[in-house]
């Protein structure tokens, strides 16, 4: 496979010449205007990427490179407006070195020549942040520590299910280590083959189950982690009411605490019993209650994904005002008791099933995984294709979708001239959903950064107005610093930079994200 080095996966993924032209005919459909005209990415070696600033010590060249095209690829993320301005040849900030460290000494060691210098410090996973996170937005020259070549599993404790496996190992790696055993993390977050335990850890990923042990937190049993001021490693224990949970510290930290290096992580059986369901209704508000029904029924679904018109008939072709997809799985019990029950709570709100075990689960779970090699294409052809998410409570979800509806189809029509939003669960919580929001608007060439980051701002503000968080699980990054800094408390603030004082006395991990 070949990784793409200006949009997301890998080459031999991206959208066939058919594909792509049955998108473009798709979405001209609604955007008939739009001036579809596609715009091919640059060779990243005809981009000016500016010299190294940094000579790395003789002790650590070995680990170290300086080579253009190496620095580039590490300079941003993968949000849309990352693809884009790859794609427009925009050189901005880039690593000057990046550091491939193949043992904890190595992270050691490479920490210590940064601390002595002042050099800003990037711990880097898969470089697949939505959120500016890996990108040294600051004029002082910086080091990419790239944990990729700390890949392995390292232990497996089969006795309690649990394994200690190195932060840089890549999803699809992690499960092909596992497999023998007839173990899995379970942990499938949409960009699962190109972004790392590391990077899971670090930004608090979500995984594509709806309920339960979705988030990556719930999957730690013990965190090490490497920080300038030494190596911080909890007990593995399956739970503890010692105080405040040193996990829970480094767990969401983004890099600016320490660099996790290894982590016990809890197992499951892989499971053998799968029933899914899809189900129709004539009026959103109707799914809404009844996707509240079941997440408050004790059933908790695998999958629970509530999609608006708009996303159904986009991602799926079906027309429903909301299309239910259901999905129970167990490694222990047959499960289909479970749907039965859910189909039922379904029934009460005007419900109707239109497939069992099936067909619409696996369409969508293609149409899922193709999903940003089809925003790439799109972002080629200037269109304004992102996303954001929330989560708020159930009592707060109505006001919380109207504002962000209108304000979304506000700045839409002020800034891009036409386009659409589109809504799904991507997580049900008994006391509320984490929506998820799509816009595919019409942009100008040149322009759909800038046109993008207004709409972003609009669409913030109406989430932070009307209750909900600037992020469920996207992580902070740079990018959602404004709206993080006034959400969380100040007390809090003042603590998270304590130890960050404590734990990086220099300052020189992730300057900008989280904290100053
Ligand atoms: C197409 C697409 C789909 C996505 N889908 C999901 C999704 O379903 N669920 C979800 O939660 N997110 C999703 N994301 C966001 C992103 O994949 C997650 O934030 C992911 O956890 C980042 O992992 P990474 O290995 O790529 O980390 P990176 O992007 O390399 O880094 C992310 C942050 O973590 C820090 N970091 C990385 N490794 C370490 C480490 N070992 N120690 C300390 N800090 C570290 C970095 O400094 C940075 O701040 C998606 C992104 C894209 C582009």
């Amino acid at each position: 496979m070949t990784r793409s080095w200006w949009g997301w996966g890998d080459l031999e993924e991206a959208l066939t010449a058919e594909e792509t032209e049955a998108l473009v005919a798709r979405t001209a459909a609604f955007l008939p205007a739009h001036d579809f005209t596609d715009h091919a990415p640059p060779s990243p070696d005809d981009l000016p990427v500016p010299p190294s600033r940094l000579r790395p010590p003789a002790a650590l060249a070995r680990l170290c490179s300086t080579d253009p095209a190496d620095r580039l690829s590490h300079a941003r993320g993968k949000a849309f407006r990352d693809v884009v301005r790859n794609l427009e040849g925009r050189v901005e900030a880039v690593p000057d070195v990046v550091a491939r460290p193949e043992s904890e000494q190595d992270v050691l060691d490479l920490l210590h020549w940064c601390s002595t210098g002042g050099t800003p410090v990037i711990p880097y996973g898969g470089g697949s942040s939505v959120v500016g996170g890996i990108e040294p937005r600051f004029p002082a020259p910086a080091v990419s520590l790239d944990l990729g070549r700390l890949d392995q599993v390292v232990e497996i404790d089969r006795t309690s299910r649990a394994a200690r496996i190195q932060a840089g190992v890549y999803g699809p790696a992690l499960e092909n280590q596992l497999r023998p055993h007839g173990l899995t993390l379970r942990h499938y977050p949409q960009s699962f083959t190109h972004s790392t335990l590391g990077g899971w850890l670090a930004t608090r990923a979500g995984g594509h189950f709806a309920t339960l042990a979705t988030h990556i937190d719930d999957l730690v049993e013990s965190l090490r982690v490497v920080t300038p001021a030494g190596v911080s490693e909890s007990r593995r224990l399956p739970g503890s009411g010692a105080g405040p949970s040193p996990d829970r510290m480094f767990l969401g930290s983004e890099g600016t605490l320490g660099v996790i290096t290894e982590a016990w992580m809890r197992l499951q059986e892989r499971p053998q019993w799968q029933v899914k369901a899809s189900i129709s209704f004539a009026r959103y508000s109707d799914a809404v209650r009844a996707t509240r029904a079941i997440a408050q029924s004790g059933l908790y679904p695998a999958n629970c994904r509530l999609l608006d018109a708009a996303e159904a008939f986009l991602n799926t072709g079906v027309q429903a005002d909301g299309l239910l997809l259901l999905a129970f799985e167990s490694a222990d019990h047959p499960v289909d008791a479970w749907l039965d029950r859910a189909l039922e709570l379904t029934a009460d709100h005007g419900g109707t099933v239109t497939a069992r075990r099936g067909e619409s689960g696996s369409a969508w779970r293609s149409a899922f995984l193709r999903m940003p090699y089809q925003r790439d294409a799109l972002a080629r052809r200037s269109m304004v294709v992102e996303t954001f998410e929330t989560a708020c409570t159930w009592d707060a979800f109505e006001s919380l979708h109207e504002a962000v509806t209108t304000a979304a189809n506000a700045a839409i029509a002020e800034i891009c001239g036409a386009g659409v939003v589109t809504c799904r669960f991507t997580h049900v919580y008994p006391d509320g959903p984490a929506p998820y929001y799509g816009i595919y608007a019409t942009g100008r060439w040149g322009s759909t950064v800038a046109q993008w980051d207004e709409l972003k701002t609009a669409v913030s503000e109406a989430i932070l107005a009307n209750g909900g968080t600037i992020t469920h699980h996207h992580s902070v990054g740079r990018d959602h610093r404004p709206w993080y800094d006034r959400q969380r408390p100040d007390p809090f603030a003042a603590a998270l930079s304590a130890a960050k004082d404590a734990l990086d006395p220099a300052g020189i991990l992730n300057p900008g994200v989280l904290l100053r």
